[in-house]
């Protein structure tokens, strides 16, 4: 059967555009040639003669996307126009599908419509103007859909790339806010940690020991949750300065932040308190131990050699006060940890002050029951310590202690 009226084909008037291919399949070499004088003008035009020959040369092609249109007879030997076109949809599912045929069956035309996805089915015989109407519509929906495919991908590779460059500000941003962070925590000469990160954490571990404190007195366990504050300073500091200058300073510093390291655990609170002065919190410990602990660390600072440039060393003592939280253990919520740091300060006032090199504690005397001393300045020890509100253990004897 011809394809189309043939006196039509004189009113062709094709103009050339060969950015399209569109693939002609037929069984009758004929029809392939009148469809091919029809096109050619305007596309570039590939015939196969069956639909498995199409079927082989679209499998063939390196891009078969780039095919815009397959304009398929429908009953041919061994494949038939839509069987063609549903395999089509799977190898080449850019391209548009037209189905030519003779046979008009509603019911065979909707169902392929949607089996083989057909953009269009043409009735034999055609009008060719008609014709090439429809082949100029597939061709225009061809580019339209391949347009907002490149438009989807150029946005989606767009929204890839802005979404990793976000991500990279995001953590850019985070690694600046987390270095932010320790740097306002962190005593930038020595690295240990400063006064405003003992204010951070510290609230914690005071509510930890004031909640296990009573429970292991009612149940007379000797648990390990008292938090022991030492306050720590360099003896005869500004020598360092004055004799071998500021930088020798730093360097003894941070030498002895390094003691610190060396004394006490990885998990304590380490603090440049200010200047020469040092706090340390031994978190969780029995207060039993901490005469212990403070003769290790005077021992070790008093060992520690700072060597200079110059081959010479320097060596340094310290004082050490201690006093533990809770103060009283039947009390646990009687004086805050300021209070505690203000009696480690006056321990450490009186180590200076009986010679330096040592240590002094000082704890909630036998007389104390309910209420802890408060303590406003280190004058009022001595009578403190005579009334039984105080009690001290020292390195020295207690009555070598000089408070004043
Ligand atoms: N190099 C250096 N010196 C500091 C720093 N902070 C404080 N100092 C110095 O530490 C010295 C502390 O001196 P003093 O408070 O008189 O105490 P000291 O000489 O250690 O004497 P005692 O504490 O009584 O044994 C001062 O000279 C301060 O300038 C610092 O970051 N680096």
């Amino acid at each position: 059967m011809a394809v189309f009226k043939k006196e039509l084909l004189a009113s062709a008037t094709p103009a050339s555009n060969l950015l399209h291919t569109i693939l002609l399949v037929d069984d009758e070499p004929d029809n392939l040639d009148v469809l091919s004088a029809i096109l050619s003008d305007r596309y570039h035009i590939l015939v196969a003669r069956d639909g498995q020959e199409a079927l082989e040369l679209v499998t063939q092609m390196q891009r078969p996307e780039l095919l815009s249109l397959v304009i398929s007879d429908q009953r041919m030997p061994r494949l038939s126009g839509v069987q063609l076109c549903e395999q089509l949809c799977a190898l080449s599912p850019e391209t548009l599908r037209i189905i030519i045929t003779g046979y008009i069956d509603v019911d065979a035309i909707v169902d392929s419509v949607n089996r083989a996805k057909i953009y269009q089915f043409v009735i034999k015989p055609f009008d060719r103007h008609d014709f090439e109407l429809t082949v100029q519509r597939a061709v225009e929906a061809y580019e339209m859909k391949r347009d907002l495919n490149d438009y989807v991908l150029n946005l989606e590779t767009k929204v890839i790339a802005r979404t990793q460059e976000l991500q990279q500000r995001n953590e850019e941003l985070h690694c600046a806010y987390q270095q932010l962070e320790r740097f306002s925590i962190t005593d930038p000469l020595t690295g240990l940690h400063n006064r405003r990160y003992l204010q951070n954490v510290i609230e914690k571990d005071l509510a930890i020991a004031r909640r296990e404190h009573p429970a292991n007195q009612a149940s007379n366990t000797k648990n390990s949750d008292d938090l022991v504050f030492f306050l720590i300073d360099c003896d005869h500091f500004k020598m360092v300065n004055d004799t071998h200058g500021h930088d020798v300073g730093d360097q003894m510093l941070c030498a002895i932040a390094s003691v610190l390291r060396q004394v006490f655990r990885e998990s304590d609170y380490l603090i440049r308190w200010g200047g020469e002065e040092f706090l340390v919190v031994a978190r969780f410990i029995k207060r039993s131990l901490a005469s212990e602990m403070a003769e290790r660390l005077r021992q070790t600072m008093a060992d520690m050699r700072l060597v200079l440039a110059n081959g010479e060393y320097l060596q340094r003592t310290c004082s050490i006060g201690f006093a533990a939280f809770p103060f009283l253990s039947s009390a646990p919520t009687a004086l805050d940890w300021s209070q505690i740091v203000k009696f480690a300060d006056c321990a450490m006032y009186c180590a200076k002050q009986s010679g330096r090199n040592t240590w002094v504690g000082l704890s909630a005397g036998d007389e104390v029951s309910e209420a802890p001393p408060k303590l406003m300045d280190h004058k009022d020890i001595p009578h403190m310590l005579e009334k039984g509100q105080l009690q001290v253990e020292s390195k020295h004897l207690a009555s070598k202690l000089n408070w004043i």
